[in-house]
């Protein structure tokens, strides 16, 4: 089942000679349960696709469909309440919450949701995340690693349709990128989630189930994995 569809986006940046193209008419369909990874040189546009997939940017052009409900149709707030329902986000310097430890960051999008924690599940992957001996420590006693096992935990904790992963604009080294590409990987495997994420890693072959490959704003190649 396709659970998002992004169509002819066109995103630009500047005027005039400042003019950047950073995505050019991209159409793509994602399944369900799948993990796909976005690849490319630096500055193709691959942040671009997935802030624009993920309702974070609005594209000049084109269409996003998650779960056949059109995105940019509807007003901040429902985009907002959707995102928070719908999206996990593990981003670069994961924006988690110095002031609460680690259990506390993890339920934090549930409780802005005005949801109720499932407990049992949010348990379970503290425990496959290996976080259970943290639970009560502080994010700044964490090390970078168990800063990103705790970014994912979040991201899962709230049982997203979508999980948006986005490593480019930081530094992680090759080990650590491995690291969070793994766990994702196990993730969607054991929670059945969708996962997107872009990467500089090109060892992902074996793990993903898909690789597009964006230069200068668009797909230029599309691999999938068919088991
Ligand atoms: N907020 C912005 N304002 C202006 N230009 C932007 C903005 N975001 C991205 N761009 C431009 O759009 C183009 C694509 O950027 P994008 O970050 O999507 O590429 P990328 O492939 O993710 O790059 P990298 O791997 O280096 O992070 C670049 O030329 C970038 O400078």
């Amino acid at each position: 089942m396709i659970i998002l569809e992004g169509k002819h986006l066109t995103k630009t940046y500047g005027y005039n000679e400042n003019k950047v193209i950073a995505l050019n008419d991209v159409s793509l369909e994602i399944e369900e349960g799948s993990f796909m990874a976005v690849v490319g040189t630096s500055v193709s546009g691959k942040s671009t696709l997935l802030d624009v997939l993920a309702g974070l940017v609005k594209p000049d052009k084109g269409m996003v469909y998650l779960q056949g409900k059109l995105l940019y149709d509807m007003n901040n707030d429902r985009l907002t309440h959707l995102r928070r329902r719908k999206m996990g986000f593990v981003f670069q310097f994961f924006n988690l919450i110095s002031t609460h430890n680690v259990i506390e960051n993890i339920v934090l999008p549930i409780h802005l949701d005005n949801r109720q924690v499932d407990e049992e599940y949010v348990h379970d992957i503290v425990e496959t995340l290996g976080l259970t001996e943290k639970k009560y420590a502080f994010i700044h006693e964490l090390s970078d690693g168990g800063q990103q096992r705790v970014a994912i935990a979040r991201a899962l904790a709230s049982k997203p349709a979508i999980i948006f992963a986005d490593e480019t604009t930081g530094n992680l080294d090759a080990k650590s990128s491995q690291e969070v590409i793994q766990l994702l990987s196990m993730a969607q495997r054991k929670y059945h989630e969708t996962v997107i994420m872009v990467t500089h890693d090109e060892m992902i072959a074996q793990v993903v189930d898909r690789i597009l490959r964006i230069e200068d704003g668009k797909i230029i190649q599309d691999t999938k994995n068919d088991e």
